[in-house]
Formats: structure tokens, sequence, C-alpha cells
């Protein structure tokens, strides 16, 4: 049964509801458009949302109703009748079903127009496939862009000063939060020699990012705020990019942007790689081990795009070979499971029993070992803010009252494989 939309907003804000349907098959033919709401009910945006639920009749199916089996069960029997789009607000919640493939999509009513959801990344449908049925797909990449960004920059901030080694030496062996663990208290030694050590050797492998080459994997619009956050004037790294597309000279000069035609090319040159690109339909990585061979010596390497682009254990090779001297992941590619190799180098200390401190002196040259505080991986978190979430919301409802009235798709990601439809 469907959910009611009984969404937490403000005091006295007036939500019209969304209708709860019936099971059965034989459903009067609809007086509004019919959106099916996947997930969470709408948390930020009420205004917008009082004239989106006054367009459409909104279906919200339940937790149970979104779990595969069940959801297939309820296409094949038209549980929401003809319904003309998906609207899925955020991204925690309204993916029970799993990836929208051909087993999903043929099962669309013809009805279907437009489906928006919540998420930079939309490797979860096939939108070529909805493309060929005439189905638009929007992402919501532009409301994420700038927190992506911002968390970006600080994973390429720590790759050039260990910030996990940093961080790891100051609460060393890891105490609870009550600073109730015995070794906390009685280890002192240990706890010293870690802090006392990652004080004096961070140094000789920290570098200020300044006058360094930052190479874009992708320059949409997280790479393009990446670029005006760590170019000139702020934190003065020189801005280099790949991308298929070539993007105008007037944008290139504003970001002091030098396009490389090839990815080869923008490797070899590179200080710092960034991966903001979107994920192959297919899975295929795009960092191996034949990319990785064309590193500069001692680059580092950052991945806030989506874990299937890496091959984790090359890249692991590679940190421990010295060919990439750190790296900051924040997607992987098996979540919620990071690669225990790269966990297992995020965790090692210097100085400290069961620590490694054969790199201590390295430079930012091809180094022996992995060695301290290489590694930061994070939970999937760089676009996960509040304003993140408000702008998902809002783009996706402004996408589909565009797509049902009759106008154009603001963030449509697969015009190009759509067909008209009779
Ligand atoms: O990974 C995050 C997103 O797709 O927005």
């Amino acid at each position: 049964m469907a959910e009611p939309t009984n969404t937490p907003m403000p005091p006295g804000t007036p939500v019209p509801a969304s209708t709860p349907r019936p099971s059965s098959p034989a459903l009067p033919a609809p007086s509004r458009p019919i959106v099916l709401h996947i997930g969470d009910p709408i948390k930020y945006n009420p205004t917008t949302y009082a004239e989106f639920s006054s367009a459409f009749e909104v279906i919200r199916p339940s937790a149970a109703e979104r779990e595969r089996d069940e959801f297939i069960r309820a296409l094949k029997e038209r549980r929401w009748g003809d319904f003309s789009a998906i609207f899925r607000p955020f991204w925690g919640t309204g993916g029970e079903m799993g990836r929208w493939d051909a087993e999903l999509i043929d099962l669309l009513p013809d009805s279907m127009r437009v489906f928006a959801s919540a998420g930079a990344g939309f490797d979860w449908a096939d939108t070529k496939l909805l493309g060929a049925k005439g189905i638009i797909y929007c992402n919501s990449g532009l409301a994420a862009a700038e927190a992506v960004a911002d968390f970006a920059v600080a994973m390429i901030i720590s790759t050039f000063r260990h910030l996990p080694w940093c961080m790891t030496a100051a609460i060393f062996p890891f105490p609870s939060p009550q600073f109730t663990d015995p070794s906390y208290t009685t280890n002192t030694r240990a706890r010293e020699a870690a802090f006392q050590t990652c004080h004096a050797r961070a140094t000789a492998v920290s570098h200020n990012p300044r006058g360094h080459v930052l190479g874009l994997i992708g320059f949409g619009n997280i790479g393009q705020q990446i670029a005006a956050k760590l170019g000139n004037p702020a934190f003065g790294m020189r801005i280099a990019y790949y991308d298929v597309v070539r993007k105008p000279p007037a944008l290139e000069a504003s970001l002091n942007a030098t396009f490389h035609p090839t990815l080869e090319s923008l490797l070899q040159s590179s200080d710092c790689i960034v991966l903001g690109t979107p994920a192959f339909p297919d899975g295929k990585p795009l960092v191996t081990a034949s990319t990785l061979a064309a590193f500069r010596p001692g680059a580092r390497f950052v991945n806030v795009a989506r874990g299937s682009l890496v091959d984790e254990d090359a890249l692991a090779d590679a940190l421990e070979s010295g060919v990439v001297s750190a790296a900051a992941l924040d997607v992987h590619a098996d979540e919620p499971r990071p690669n225990p190799r790269l966990v297992r180098m995020a965790t090692q200390l210097a100085g400290v029993p069961g620590g490694d401190d054969d790199n201590a002196d390295g430079g930012g040259a091809r180094l022996p070992g992995p060695g301290p505080g290489r590694v930061m991986l994070t939970c999937h978190n760089a676009g996960g803010t509040v304003e993140t979430h408000v702008g998902f919301e809002e783009l996706s409802m402004r996408n589909i009252l565009a797509v049902l009235r009759g106008g154009e798709a603001m963030t449509a990601v697969n015009l190009e494989f759509l067909e008209e439809r009779g």
C-alpha cells in the first residue's frame, strides 16, 4: 500500500498529501498525470512540493513495495496506474528495487515520460534503454557539485599533507570517545612516540599544493568547481584537464585550465590526478595497472566519482611500489566494503609498533613502500550536505514539472539516446 506523504516540514505548512491507491488493476483514468514518488517524503521545499502535488497525483509506494520482487509484481499488475514520471528526491532511499535495467524498464507504462532522481551519478539506471523508450532521465549533479568539489579540495590537500597520518597519530591507539581503553591510559610511551614521530617526520613528506599540476579527469560542474577553488588566486595550483569534449576557450581562460587531448598526456603531466567523471555503463575501470603506469612517479590520486572506475588492487600495487605517493578515495568498488589492502594502508602508522617508518624522509619522488598516512578513505560522503539535498528535491521536482508541462528538462543526461514517441 502506498505510504502517505507525511512530510516533516515546518509547523503550519500546508502540504497536499499524496494519494494512497488501492491495489486494484481497474483504476479510473487519472485527472492529473500520475507521478510515482520512490523513497522518503520530501523535507526541504514545501512551496515547490505544494505546486508539484497539486499539478500531479503523487503516489508513494511503501518501503516493502519498493523491494525488487514486490516492485516488479506491482509494475506487472499496474498497481500504480499509468504514471508519467518517477521522482526520487533522496539518494539514501528510493533505490531499494536495485538497478534500473531491462527487467524493470520493460515493465514501465507507455505513459512514462521522465525519471528525475537525486544524485550526480546515474550508473544505477540504464539511461540508454530509457532513452530508447522515449523516457528522459534527469540527474541532480548540479545540486551536488559544490559539496563534492569542497570535499575533493579536502582530499587533495590530504594527499599533499598526509592528514590520515596526522590524525591517527594524534589519537593513537584510537581510544573510544570515552577514553576508557586501558592502553590509552597505560601505554603512554607508545602514544607519545606516535605523536612525536608524526610531528617530526610528516614534514619531510608534506608539500604545499601551490605550483603543482592538478590533473582533472572530467571537466563538468564538479571539475570546474574544483579548478576554481584550487587554482589561482586561492591555492595556486596549475589546472589541467582531460575530457571527451574540449570546453570553450572562454571557460578554459576563466579557470586558467590547460586541455590535454589524451588521458595519457594528462597523467604524464600531473602531480595530483582527480577522477570526476561518470562511471562507464558496463562498469569498466578507467584507472588500471596500465593507466597507473603513465602516472608521474610519486603522483597523488583522488576519486570522488565512482569506485567502479578504479581497479583498487592495481592502485594498492601502485601505492606499495611508490608509483602513487598518496591516495584519497571517497567512493569504493564494493561499497560499503572498502578494499582491505587500502584499509590496511589507511591505518598504517610510522614509528610505532606495527607501523612503517621506512619512507619517513621521502619527498614526493618514487618511494619504496606505502609509508604511513598515505591513504585516506571516506564513506561516499563528498556530496552529502543539507544544501545538496535541498537541491536534489528542488531540481527533481522542477525537471518533472518542466517535462510534463511540455517544456525542456534542465538536467537530462540521455538526450542523445532519446527516441521520439508516436
Ligand atoms: O555519489 C553521489 C551522487 O551520485 O550524487
